[in-house]
């Protein structure tokens, strides 16, 4: 497969607190992945694992700490005019289309204005009610018109997708777009996302917490722990026999992922998280019930367990499911 997006060994650290409490938060910690032509990637991890941060460096929209981003061969530009070049080719649809749409303008502007900004001359109507059908929305008539608060949540994403999708993307980052619907409205969402991909050859970033949105979506799986990719690999293998304790716990935890967060919510769970969590030896190891003294010691790189797929961790979980204890039944700390 042709690689499209390619991130090498991409950092970000921020500085954190006020002047009284300043620190470093290592957001996202040497990641490298690649995003293939047509192809779905997902990349899963709980709050304040770095996705979102990820996806703001791929977008051109933060400077990573170190590392690159490249987009079809070249090196993703964050100046101004860069910034809309990579735009027409890599646009993203976030978790709360109430928060990105402006409330004061009709369907008609908030899809039609980028298509002007990105060149189309003239009216835009026609191809605007074109978009709203391409998203499921018809007939287009009965929405073209109407303001953000006439529509419902499933109604407002399908509007961001068909703005991102009119301007003729390559690639669709999605944060977590389904994270606010119904767990109805958003399983229409990913249809709608997998039909669009095949019908336009598009490729997806499928941003989640929810590993089965990921395993609905996605060819290929990233998991995201720290800050650090732990297991990545084809979706079905990686569920079928996770490498990693975290991906397994995963697997095997029952969170409620539709559940509406607030903003200031977020940011606690994520500095809870991150504040937590050990910076040296395997950053899971307080939460991995098969951790060694080994774990602690030194960095744990990033192994091969085949061809394609990667874990890291010293003490892989066995391939064959059944030798593999449930969390519950799992031995102690040695
Ligand atoms: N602007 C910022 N300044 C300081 N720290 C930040 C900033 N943005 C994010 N962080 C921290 O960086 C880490 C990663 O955050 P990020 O939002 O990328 O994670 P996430 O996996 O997308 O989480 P969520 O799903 O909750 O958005 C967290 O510890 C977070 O608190």
């Amino acid at each position: 497969m042709k690689p499209l997006l390619q991130v090498h060994n991409v950092s970000q650290v921020y500085e954190s607190g006020g002047l009284l409490r300043k620190g470093k938060v290592r957001a996202v910690r040497d990641v490298s992945l690649v995003l293939g032509e047509g192809e779905v990637l997902a990349v899963v991890g709980e709050s304040g694992c770095g996705k979102s941060t990820l996806a703001r460096m791929i977008l051109g929209l933060l400077e990573p700490t170190a590392g690159r981003v490249e987009f079809e061969g070249r090196a993703v530009d964050r100046r101004r005019r860069g910034r809309l070049e990579t735009a027409k080719r890599l646009q993203m649809i976030f978790q709360d289309p109430f928060e990105t749409i402006n409330s004061n303008q009709r369907v008609e502007t908030v899809i039609g204005r980028p298509l002007q900004l990105h060149g189309a001359k003239g009216p835009v109507r026609e191809r605007v009610l074109e978009l709203l059908g391409q998203v499921g929305l018809t007939p287009a008539e009965d929405y073209i018109d109407k303001y953000p608060s006439q529509l419902s949540g499933g109604q407002k994403q399908r509007v961001m997708i068909a703005r991102a999708l009119g301007i003729g993307p390559r690639v669709l980052i999605a944060d977590e777009p389904t994270s606010m619907l119904d767990v109805s409205i958003g399983i229409g969402i990913m249809n709608l996302m997998l039909d669009l991909k095949r019908d336009n050859d598009l490729s997806l970033l499928w941003i989640t917490h929810n590993l089965g949105s990921a395993r609905y979506m996605s060819d290929r799986i990233v998991i995201m722990f720290g800050g650090q990719i732990v297991e990545s690999g084809p979706t079905e293998d990686v569920i079928a026999s996770p490498g990693h304790p975290y991906t397994r716990a995963l697997l095997h935890a029952s969170p409620d992922p539709w559940r509406q967060k607030t903003e200031g919510e977020k940011f606690d769970d994520a500095e809870r998280e991150e504040s937590g969590l050990p910076e040296s030896g395997c950053r899971f190891r307080n939460r991995c019930p098969w951790a060694r003294e080994e774990c602690g010691q030194n960095e744990i790189p990033l192994t091969s367990l085949d061809a394609e797929r990667e874990v890291r961790c010293l003490f892989p979980l066995p391939s064959d499911p059944a030798s593999s204890p449930l969390p519950h039944e799992e031995r102690t700390v040695d």
